[in-house]
C-alpha cells in the first residue's frame, strides 16, 4: 500500500501524530527532517543560515524524492513542503493528510520560521495549499483522536 504522508503548519503535530499513527498501524515512521539531517549532515536551520533558503528547499525536494516511492510507511514532512510546486508529484504518489491545529496551539516560540514570517502570516500564505494538496484533513486536538480519525478515514 501507498505510504501515508502528513503535511501541515510548523508545529501542527506532523511528527507527533505521525509517530503515534505508525505505532498504531505497526508501520515504519519516516520524518523528512531526519532524512534531511542524515543526507545533508546539517539541520535545515543550519543550511538556511549558511547557504540560504533556496538551497534548503532544493535539498528538501531531494529528500522527499528519496522517500516518495517507499511503500507502507508513515512519513511526516516539513511545514514548507507545499511551497514548491515541484514537490507535489512526489507527495501525490502517497496518501496526503493535512494535520490541522489551532494557530494559538502552535508552539513556534523561538523557532526560525520561513522568511521570518509569523505563524499567522505563514498560515495565510499556505492554508489553501495545505487544503488543496491534501486528500484528507484531520484535527490535532488530541493525538489519539487524530490517529483514530485517520484510521477511520482510510479504513485501516
Ligand atoms: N496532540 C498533541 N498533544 C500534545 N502535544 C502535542 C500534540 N501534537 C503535537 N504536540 C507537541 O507540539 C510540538 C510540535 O509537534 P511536532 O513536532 O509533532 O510538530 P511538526 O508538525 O512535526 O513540526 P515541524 O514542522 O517543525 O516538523 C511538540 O512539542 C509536540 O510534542
Ligand atoms: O515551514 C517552513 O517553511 C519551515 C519550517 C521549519 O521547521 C524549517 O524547516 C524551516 O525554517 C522552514
Ligand atoms: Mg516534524
Amino acid at each position: 500500500m501507498k505510504s501515508i504522508i502528513l503535511i501541515g503548519m510548523p508545529s501542527s503535530g506532523k511528527t507527533y501524530v505521525g509517530e503515534a499513527l505508525a505505532k498504531s498501524l505497526q508501520r515504519p515512521f519516516i520524518d523528512l527532517d531526519d532524512v534531511f539531517i542524515e543526507r545533508v549532515q546539517r539541520t535545515p536551520q543550519e543550511v538556511v543560515k549558511q547557504d540560504g533558503h533556496e538551497l534548503f528547499r532544493r535539498l528538501e525536494t531531494e529528500c522527499l524524492a528519496s522517500v516518495a516511492d517507499i511503500q507502507d510507511a508513515v512519513i511526516s514532512t516539513g511545514g514548507g513542503i507545499v511551497t514548491e510546486e515541484r514537490n507535489r508529484p512526489y507527495l501525490e504518489k502517497n496518501i496526503i493528510i493535512y494535520v490541522k491545529r489551532e494557530l494559538d496551539d502552535l508552539d513556534v516560540e523561538g523557532r526560525p520560521l520561513a522568511k521570518g514570517l509569523s505563524a499567522a502570516a505563514l498560515f495565510a500564505e499556505r492554508r489553501s495549499l495545505y487544503e488543496s494538496w491534501s486528500h484528507y484533513e484531520v484535527e490535532n486536538h488530541d493525538a489519539e483522536q487524530a490517529v483514530a480519525d485517520i484510521r477511520r478515514l482510510l479504513n485501516l
